[in-house]
């Protein structure tokens, strides 16, 4: 794919997922008063025509540069960005290369204008169907829509069949499933326009009827070209997606409301869900974390393979914090800066198996001596206490880990916290530093005296149990929210927070399966350190170009390393992780793959040498294997019985009811083992703390 497409230029190999900007031009309703474009964004193209990048910067932040494959200015309007940026991949789809446009930016920013538009401005997903319904009747394929939403609850609607159940999204034989999601046949760009914009409408109407503030939705459409050639497998050749993302938003715009702040969140972890994903395949990486919400799950089959990505980023011409946070979300996907991320992460994993202890006041010393190359925006309390915990408490916890691999997606997330702007490196003294090999585009300019005194607005105090003391007792974290003071908060620490939060995640479910359920304390109260860090931060327009340090307090991207690391700690402290290398290779059947083969090795061995042969090096890192081994085999069972009981055993289960059991036995009928890893749970509309949970409880039944 890569050879035969070309970038608009035509003269490049395409990319896999280019990222643009837009600036919305200033309406006309807009105060006079505000910052105009110019005044905030700078948008810096290389001299000469081939350039291939752009960078934007904010504010006097001169030093911060995102990288843009390209930036629209205001005056350029759909139909210039239709024509350069989706028309080759329209012409793609036909080819049989899948296609997804996505609009993502702040509020207001323009997005909807851009794939919607009007009648009279007709948006990206109008001008595309122009182009589709005349290639269709060139090369004798047909065309199809769906348009659905995915909304604050990642429930996704059908909008053109509302009122409808949740559709079902669903994988059979390789390929995304939708259960509940119509496909209307279109000949004409006025048939689509018919269905398009009713059903828009029709969405508006719902969403701002009997709610005090209007709720936020991705939308999402898709069209299908058919082939007529009944040898192609349901005749569908490919699809091509266009999505306008919700418009992120600070969470804690809405601190008050803590049901708007937890839809916020929502909405915002999909965004970044989609955002990894586009990252991860801009970069290669292995693992692309389509689970992670509801719209990254149904736009998979038009992400991978070769399928082409443009994600617009659209800007607000006024000041907006979040167009920042955008835009460094964003700009993660460009190429260009990918290398530079590369280069660091490479350091990181080179140094992290120095990880032995955490020495606060090195960090901060650390910290503090970068303080004058990074930007700072929230402070962590300097009081933090992390000290060991028992061994055998933490090896209890992995015993009912997911029987994937688990443990190297755990390690590896959390790699992604630290991959971000500055380079964290751990020295041989086990203090931590930065490294001033931090990427260019998120470089700030710190000035001395611009921060308020953040150290008093939010307090991290993160406490792990020592020693092999007992397990009862104590976790803590202590957050403080913010104060109302001008803290600027800037797209590194956004992203740090986002990546973070899928960190937390991983690392949550990697190993909260404590008996005594101290570690998952331990990491449920890091995920709300984090939710109130996030919540906590606050955005000054004043000061939004100048984020500085007053009294030489940690910045928030520093304060969120600060707790990965504690989680890597943590993490990396356990027996399990010790013996990582011998039991890397342990999948469902590892423990037997383990055993001494032949009887003669089993009846001439000691004890002790069947321990070394079995690799791990304590009576409890035997026992923890073999632990291991029967939550696996638990786990197949578990799984075994999902695919074949009938309604009635399926309601034995705990967590699954009526409804569910009914689900599951359609999902049977479109396949006929749709459950081959328990994440396959969260298409029945379980999360993973409950999958967790239920596995916990079915297990505890065992003893019962
Ligand atoms: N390029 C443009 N030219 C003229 N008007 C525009 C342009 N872009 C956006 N607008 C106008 O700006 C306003 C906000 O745009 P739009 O609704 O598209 O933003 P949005 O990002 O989708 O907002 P939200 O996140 O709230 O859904 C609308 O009134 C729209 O008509």
């Amino acid at each position: 794919m890569a050879s035969t497409h070309h970038d608009n230029a035509g003269t490049t190999p395409a990319r896999k997922v280019r990222v643009v900007a837009k600036l919305r031009g200033i309406l006309r309703q807009e105060p006079d008063s505000e910052p105009k474009l110019n005044s905030w964004i700078s948008v810096n193209k290389p001299q000469g025509e081939n350039f291939e990048s752009v960078t934007l910067s904010f504010g006097e932040q001169s030093s911060s540069r995102y990288w843009m494959h390209y930036c629209y200015e205001e005056h350029e309007e759909n139909e210039l960005i239709y024509s350069r940026e989706v028309k080759p991949l329209v012409s793609a789809v036909f080819e049989g290369h899948n296609s997804t446009v996505i609009a993502c930016g702040a509020r207001g920013s323009g997005k909807t204008h851009l794939i919607q538009g009007s009648a009279e401005k007709p948006g990206l997903a109008m001008l595309a169907i122009a182009e589709f319904t005349s290639l269709a009747e060139k090369n004798g394929k047909s065309i199809s829509i769906s348009f659905y939403e995915v909304d604050h609850q990642d429930h996704a609607v059908d909008l053109l069949n509302p009122g409808h159940p949740p559709i079902l999204v669903y994988e059979d034989r390789g390929r995304i499933q939708f259960k509940g999601l119509s496909q209307i046949p279109v000949k004409s760009v006025a048939e689509f326009q018919n269905f398009y914009f009713a059903a828009c409408s029709a969405q508006k109407t719902i969403t701002r009827k009997g709610f005090e503030h209007a709720r936020r939705s991705h939308m999402g459409l898709i069209v299908n070209v058919f082939s007529q050639n009944a040898s192609v497998e349901n005749g569908l050749v490919s699809k091509m997606s266009f999505v306008d993302l919700a418009g992120y938003e600070d969470a804690r715009k809405k601190s008050s409301d803590t049901i708007c702040l937890a839809e916020t969140n929502k909405i915002n972890k999909s965004i970044y869900a989609l955002m990894n994903v586009s990252h991860a395949l801009s970069t290669n990486e292995s693992r692309v974390p389509y689970r992670e919400s509801k719209l990254t799950r149904m736009l998979q089959d038009s992400l991978r393979g070769t399928g082409r990505i443009l994600i617009v980023a659209c800007l607000n011409p006024s000041f907006c914090q979040d167009t920042i946070y955008m835009v460094s979300l964003a700009s993660r996907s460009c190429q260009s800066i990918q290398r530079t991320f590369l280069d660091s992460t490479k350091k990181i994993s080179s140094s992290a198996s120095q990880i032995k202890t955490y020495q606060k006041r090195q960090i901060t010393k650390s910290v503090l001596k970068s303080a004058k190359k990074i930007p700072a925006s929230v402070s962590c309390h300097s009081e933090k206490k992390v000290v060991a915990a028992p061994k055998s408490a933490i090896k209890a916890r992995k015993l009912f880990d997911e029987a994937s691999n688990s443990a190297a997606r755990a390690k590896k997330e959390i790699s992604m916290v630290q991959n971000s702007s500055e380079t964290l490196l751990v020295n041989q003294d086990n203090s931590l530093d930065i490294t001033e090999n931090h990427v260019e585009s998120n470089t700030r300019v710190v000035k001395d005296n611009s921060l308020p005194d953040a150290s008093k607005n939010v307090k991290g105090n993160l406490m792990v149990e020592n020693g092999d003391s007992s397990l009862n007792t104590s976790s803590e974290v202590e957050i403080y929210p913010i104060e109302e003071k001008g803290i600027s908060l800037n797209g590194e620490d956004h992203q740090d927070a986002s990546n973070f939060y899928e960190a937390v995640e991983l690392v949550h479910e990697d190993l909260n399966m404590n008996k005594e359920n101290n570690s998952l304390m331990i990491i449920e109260q890091g995920q709300q350190a984090l939710a109130m860090v996030q919540e906590g931060q606050n955005i000054n327009k004043e000061n939004n170009s100048s984020m500085a340090y007053e009294d030489g307090s940690t910045p928030i991207s520093s304060q969120l390393r600060d707790l990965s690391n504690r989680f890597k700690w943590l993490y990396s402290s356990t027996p399990w992780q010790i013996s990582e290398k011998e039991c890397i290779s342990l999948d469902s059947t590892s423990v037997d793959i383990m055993e001494p083969k032949t009887p003669v090795v089993e009846q001439t061995t000691s004890l002790n040498d069947r321990r070394d042969i079995m690799n791990p090096k304590s009576p409890w890192e035997t026992f923890s294997v073999h632990g291991s081994g029967m939550k696996n085999s638990l786990v197949e069972e578990y799984l075994r019985f999902l695919n074949s009981a009938n309604k009635e055993e399926l309601k034995k289960l705990k967590g699954i009811g009526e409804k569910r059991a009914t689900y599951i036995l359609e999902l049977r009928e479109e396949s006929p083992e749709p459950f081959k890893s328990l994440d396959d749970l969260r298409d029945i509309g379980l999360s993973a703390k409950q999958i967790k949970g239920i596995m916990k409880k079915e297990v505890g039944e065992l003893f019962n």
